[in-house]
C-alpha cells in the first residue's frame, strides 16, 4: 500500500531486527505472559501470547489469551519511544468508546485494558482489544455488493460515533478497517493454536555476539494467516462487523494537530495543500478531513482499488483532486498558476463529468445495480468536495439514499 509516513502492511512479511534496540520493539517470544501489574511471577500474568497478528511502525500485535476471561485478544506492544503518541492512542480509543448512553452496536475496536510495562529497550504501552480480521486480507473482489455496502456503513456508523464523543481520527484507511470475529469467542485455544498457520520462525542470530543483548528476542515471528483460519471457522456469509482501528493520531475535537501521518489516498485536499504547497508539516484538520477519508474509503471498498491508485503526494494529488471537483479553490490559485501541472488537468465541468463516468464505470462492478452506482456517485461527489465547510457532517452522510438499503 502506498502511504505517506512510515505505514506499511505487515501481511506476509516481518518486522525488521534492527527495530529490537533501545527506545524500539519490546522482544517478545511465543508464549510470553504479560500483566499490568509488575513484578508478578510469568505463570501469575494475565495475557499470554500465542502468535503474532501483524506490526506497524509504532508497534507489534500479538494474540494472546486473557487467562481470567478465557477470551483471545489483541497485545499491541508499542516501541518505547512511542510513548506520549501511544498513551494518547488508548485515551482516544477509550473516549471515542464511551457508552454515554449509546446503545447501537459499537463499530470502533473496543479497548479491553491498557497498561505500561519495562523490558530492555525501555518503557513501552500495551493496549489489549479484540482481535478483528484486518480487511485487506478479507479480499474485497471476492464480496458481494451487499458486504462492500454493509462494510462502507459500518465506517461511517463508525466515524459518527466517535465523532458524538469528541474524536476525529485523522488516518482512516482501508488498512486501518477491521471486521469482528465473534466466532473466536467460542474455539478452544488448543484448536486454535493448531489451526492457525504453523509458526513461521526466524532465528536471530547476530554475526557479532557482542550485539546478541536483551534487546533482541530470540526469533522474529512471521504474522499468522488469520484470514485463512476465519475462513474456516465462520459461520455464515453474514454481513461484516466493521470496526475502526489504529487511534495513533486521533484527537479531541478542540485539539490541535500533531505531526500528521495520513494515508495518500485518503489525506484531504486542504491537509495535501497544506503539505505540498505549504510545507507544513502539522496542517491543522477536524471532522471534515475524516468525512473526506470516508469518501475515498468507501470508493476503495466497492471499487476494489484506491481513488488515488498510483498517485503520490506532491506527485499529481492536487491535479486529480482539481479533476474530481471541477474547481480550483481560491486559497489554491496563485499556488495553482505557477506550478506544473499534470498533463491532461483540464478544470471543466465537461471533464469532470467524463472522469466521474469513468469511475462509475470501476465503481458499477461492485454494486448491485446501475442506479445503485448512480446513487454511490452522487454519494461521493456530494462528499468529495475541496472545501471542508461545503463537505457534509458523517451524520448527513448517513443519511445518504445509498445507505437505505444497507444490511
Ligand atoms: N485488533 C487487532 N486484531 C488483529 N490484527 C491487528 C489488530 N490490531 C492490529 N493488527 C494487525 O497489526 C498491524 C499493525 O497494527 P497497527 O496498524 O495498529 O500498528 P501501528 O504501529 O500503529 O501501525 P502504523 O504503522 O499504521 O502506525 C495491523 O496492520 C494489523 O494487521
Amino acid at each position: 500500500m502506498e502511504v505517506e509516513g512510515f505505514h506499511f502492511d505487515s501481511m506476509g512479511t516481518t518486522e525488521e531486527q534492527e527495530r529490537y534496540c533501545l527506545g524500539g520493539f519490546h522482544p517478545i517470544a511465543i508464549g510470553d505472559m504479560l500483566d499490568p501489574q509488575a513484578g508478578l511471577a510469568p505463570s501469575e500474568r494475565r495475557y499470554r501470547i500465542l502468535h503474532k497478528l501483524g506490526f506497524g511502525s509504532y508497534a507489534t500485535v500479538w494474540l494472546a489469551r486473557d487467562i481470567r476471561s478465557g477470551t483471545f485478544v489483541a497485545v499491541k506492544v508499542t516501541t518505547a519511544d512511542s510513548g506520549a503518541s501511544e498513551e494518547r492512542e488508548a485515551k482516544m480509543l477509550a473516549k471515542a468508546t464511551a457508552a454515554q448512553g449509546d446503545t447501537s452496536p459499537m463499530h470502533i475496536l473496543r479497548l479491553h485494558d491498557h497498561f505500561a510495562i519495562v523490558g530492555p529497550n525501555g518503557l513501552h504501552h500495551v493496549l489489549v482489544t479484540d482481535v478483528v480480521l484486518p480487511i485487506l486480507s478479507v479480499g474485497i473482489h471476492r464480496t458481494s455488493p451487499d458486504w462492500r455496502k454493509a462494510a462502507a456503513r459500518g465506517l461511517v456508523l463508525g466515524v459518527a460515533q466517535m465523532h458524538r464523543h469528541g474524536v476525529k481520527h485523522g488516518d482512516l484507511h482501508l488498512g486501518n478497517l477491521g471486521c469482528a470475529m465473534p466466532e473466536l469467542l467460542n474455539q478452544d485455544e488448543d484448536d486454535v493454536v493448531q489451526d492457525l498457520s504453523p509458526y513461521e520462525l526466524t532465528v536471530v542470530l547476530p554475526r557479532d555476539p557482542r550485539v546478541q543483548t536483551a534487546s533482541l528476542p530470540p526469533y522474529v515471528v512471521m504474522p499468522c494467516q488469520l484470514s485463512a483460519y476465519w475462513a474456516r471457522i465462520r459461520s455464515s456469509d453474514s454481513p461484516p462487523d466493521v470496526k475502526i482501528l489504529d487511534f495513533g493520531n486521533a484527537r479531541e475535537m478542540h485539539e490541535p494537530a500533531g505531526e500528521l501521518q495520513c494515508a495518500v489516498e485518503a489525506c484531504a485536499p486542504e491537509l495535501a495543500f497544506a503539505r505540498v504547497a505549504r510545507k507544513e508539516a502539522c496542517p491543522e484538520w477536524d471532522a471534515s478531513s475524516d468525512v473526506w477519508a470516508v469518501g475515498t474509503t468507501i470508493y476503495e471498498i466497492v471499487a476494489g482499488s484506491s481513488l488515488f491508485y498510483g498517485i503520490g503526494l506532491a506527485d499529481g494529488l492536487l491535479d486529480t483532486m482539481v479533476k474530481l471537483t471541477g474547481a480550483v479553490p481560491p486559497a489554491w490559485q496563485s499556488y495553482w498558476n505557477v506550478r506544473p501541472r499534470l498533463q491532461g488537468t483540464e478544470v471543466s465541468s465537461q471533464a469532470t463529468t467524463e472522469e466521474w463516468e469513468r469511475r462509475r464505470a470501476t465503481l458499477r462492478a461492485g454494486c448491485v445495480d446501475e442506479a445503485d452506482a448512480d446513487q454511490l456517485v452522487q454519494l461521493l461527489r456530494r462528499v468529495l468536495v475541496l472545501d471542508p465547510e461545503k463537505r457534509p457532517t458523517i451524520d448527513e452522510v448517513l443519511q445518504d439514499p445509498w445507505f437505505q438499503d444497507a444490511k
